[in-house]
């Protein structure tokens, strides 16, 4: 170690340091798309009326939750997270933040989010993040070091907040739109998460984390767990159109934007190396934030 890294170590640590490792168990980027489909599900959700107030009570609870949730993963994972390059430097396996404050940070945030749906918002709003808390924590996660199947119940975590933000602004879990919207999501995580899991392949196998097909060595069940959901997508945007939900600005943005995410996905299918890989999961990250931006567009204008 050199003199500067031994300097830099033993700098006392400022507030701003500490609140921002606390910020990184958050998992901030996920959790605000995390959000932002929460909003997109209120939004849909608040044909019949829509109120400011309610929006902003379900922001803040599900932000709570869905931290609190992410906060906890990284709490169960501390111990794998300090094997992988990707996850080595957060602040569990860094010992930045000890295991029993991760504990009580990540219990805190789950149980304050979801009290506060409860009470501001609506039951089976909390209900529904409660679920997704679960599934998520105790459902994918475990099974992660078990199979590659996780992938497809981890996309139901992923996918709930689109369902939790428009039972915030209805109250019911009932409605056909809203499960349409959930297989949007659930359909894209598929292709985010086996982009990805191929991109970082040894630093997973490192780490004994199971995100690929077993038996796959020329790649063929992973390109057709990638094309299968990307294909579905084309229908499931149609259909939000047909039910009327949404208009054409929605519909001609979000086809041309999902038939460049399938592009994406064609390239990986033929090369199968670690370039075509790449930008697809780099296709992954933006899919999502500009389908929800023709949604927002759209609702605007109707
Ligand atoms: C089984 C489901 C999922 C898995 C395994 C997964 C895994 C990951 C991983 C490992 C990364 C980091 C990639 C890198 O190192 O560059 C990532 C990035 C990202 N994911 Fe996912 N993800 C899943 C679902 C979701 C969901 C549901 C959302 C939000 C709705 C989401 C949003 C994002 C975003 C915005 C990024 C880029 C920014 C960041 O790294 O924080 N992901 N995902
Ligand atoms: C409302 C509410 C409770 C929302 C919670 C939503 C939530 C946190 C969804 C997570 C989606 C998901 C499976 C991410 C990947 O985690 P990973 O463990 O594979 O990621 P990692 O390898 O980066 O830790």
């Amino acid at each position: 170690m050199s003199q500067t890294d031994t300097e830099i170590r033993s700098a006392p640590r400022t507030f701003l340091d500490i609140a921002s490792d606390y910020f990184e168990l958050t998992k901030p980027g996920i959790t605000f798309t995390v959000v932002a489909s929460m909003l997109i599900g209120f939004l849909m959700g608040s044909a019949a009326g829509f109120s400011f107030t309610l929006m902003l009570h379900a922001t803040l609870g599900t932000w709570l939750i869905a931290s609190g949730t992410a906060a906890h993963n990284m709490f169960m994972e501390r111990g794998v997270d300090g094997l992988m390059r990707r996850t080595s430097k957060r602040p569990l396996p860094d010992s930045r933040v000890s295991a029993r404050n991760g504990f009580i940070f990540s219990m805190g945030l789950i149980l304050a989010g979801l009290i506060y749906l409860i009470v501001l918002v609506n039951f089976v709003a909390g209900l529904v993040s409660l679920a997704t808390t679960i599934i998520y924590l105790f459902a994918y996660t475990p099974l992660k070091r078990i199979s590659a199947l996780n992938v497809f119940v981890g996309a139901v975590p992923g996918a709930l907040p689109v369902v939790g933000g428009w039972a915030a602004a209805t109250g019911t879990v009932f409605e056909h739109g809203m499960w349409i919207l959930f297989g949007l999501i659930y359909c894209w995580q598929i292709p985010h998460v086996m982009a990805i899991a191929w991109v970082c392949r040894d630093d997973y196998e490192h780490a004994g984390f199971k995100m690929l097909p077993k038996n796959d060595p020329g790649g063929l069940k992973t390109v057709l767990w990638i094309m299968i959901p990307l294909l579905i997508l084309i229908p499931t945007v149609y259909k939000l159109y047909v039910m009327e939900l949404l208009g054409w600005l929605y519909l001609s943005g979000s086809i041309i934007t999902t038939l460049g995410f399938i592009w994406y996905g064609i390239r990986f299918s033929y090369y199968r190396d670690n370039p075509t890989a790449k930008s697809l999961m780099f296709a992954s990250f933006v899919y999502l934030p500009i389908i929800w931006i023709f949604i927002f567009l759209d609702w605007m204008i109707l």
